[in-house]
């Protein structure tokens, strides 16, 4: 059977009767025959995507600044893990150990119910003088961090952070993902944090907007070719934000590229920011209820229903979103409403 990873040089030429053949053996087998799909751990988000992320895909996750988007992905990534697959974050804006704290608060939120250790909390603990203790006396004291510890233990060589830099190129995330892939015997979720940090040869020479596109190009082609969802993050254009307008899928630096090469966009927005006006002056609360909401629409979906519009509540202070989030009922609009 031709796998995604059967598309590498000349690419793949597939008569209907060898396909039949071939998805007719995989259900005998009492395997799947479609593509391979990672829960993304929200199931509201999940039956929008009807599944999930897709071997193949380009997914692109889009917000302003501080938002969300870091925190969504690595929830993606611990959802996958915590699920029994595999999963790979390319970090160029945070240490691994920042993700480590922030999963550790993370993990004990989504674990045990009530009062658990914050992400600073965590830091905290970590950041002072051990005194030669152990990582499990350290977290000892903190509400639900010693079964963070050990949940995170268990699925943890299954979850790879790469620390990237200046000299994580294409080439090598694409190293890298086969080497993860080899290691642990299955392909993993891709993460990259974020997309306009991939240095792009020749992209001094080039404008903004072609180092996005051979970016962007660059992550669809390994995502098909190593069979794996990659999962980027893009960073809005600074330009158009300024304007006070809802983030759109063309706010994003190098979009006309980046829409043209993904399969899902994703972009986070403040809920106060994009609500329609009339939800906010009869009901002055609101403004401060949805200040704990953040949207997330779907703006692209290959194949589903694309403009669907998500909610779900922030827990920053435990690194995550909560992942029982709905479709948003109220109207939303396409001008801001607050102006940063
Ligand atoms: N320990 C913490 N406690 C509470 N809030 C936090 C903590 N750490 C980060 N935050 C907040 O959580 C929000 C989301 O952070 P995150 O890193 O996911 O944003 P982002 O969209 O990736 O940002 P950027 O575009 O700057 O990379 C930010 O507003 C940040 O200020």
């Amino acid at each position: 059977m031709t796998t995604q990873a059967g598309r590498l040089g000349g690419g793949a030429l597939r008569s209907l009767a060898s396909l039949l053949d071939d998805t007719d053996s995989a259900l005998r087998r009492g395997g799947s025959a479609g593509v391979s799909v990672w829960s993304s751990g929200f199931p509201v988000l999940d039956d929008t995507l009807t599944g999930g992320f897709r071997a193949g895909e380009l997914v692109l996750l889009g917000g302003s600044q501080g938002n969300g988007k870091t925190t969504i992905g690595l929830q993606f990534v611990r959802n996958a893990v915590a699920s029994g697959r595999t999963a790979l974050f390319f970090s160029y804006e945070h240490e691994a150990h920042t993700l480590f704290e922030r999963l550790v608060s993370m993990e004990a939120s989504e674990r045990i119910p009530g009062e658990v250790a914050t992400v600073h909390e965590v830091r905290r603990a970590l950041e002072s003088e051990s005194g030669g203790l152990t990582l499990e006396d350290v977290l000892t004291p903190l509400p639900g961090a010693l079964p963070a510890l050990f949940a995170l233990a268990d699925f943890g060589d299954r979850l790879h952070i790469h620390e990237s830099n200046a000299s994580t190129t294409l080439a090598e995330i694409r190293r890298i993902v086969d080497e993860v892939a080899q290691q642990t015997g299955d392909a993993p979720l891709v993460l990259v944090d974020y997309l306009q940090k991939v240095p792009v040869r020749d992209a001094h020479d080039a404008r903004d907007g072609d180092a996005m596109t051979v970016a962007a190009e660059g992550l669809k082609e390994l995502a098909l070719q190593a069979g794996v969802p990659v999962v980027a993050v893009a960073a809005a254009d600074k330009a158009s934000l300024g304007a006070g307008r809802r983030m759109r899928i063309h706010d994003l630096r190098g979009s006309s590229a980046l829409a043209y090469e993904s399969d899902i966009v994703l972009i986070l927005s403040e809920k106060v920011d994009i609500v329609a006006r009339d939800h906010l002056i009869y009901d002055l609360g609101n403004a401060q209820r949805f200040s704990d909401w953040c949207v997330v629409t779907v703006e692209k979906n290959r194949h589903g229903r694309a403009g669907v519009e998500l909610e779900f509540h922030k827990d920053f202070t435990h690194g995550r979103f909560h992942t029982d989030g709905q479709q948003v009922k109220e109207r939303l609009i396409d001008e801001r409403v607050f102006v940063n």
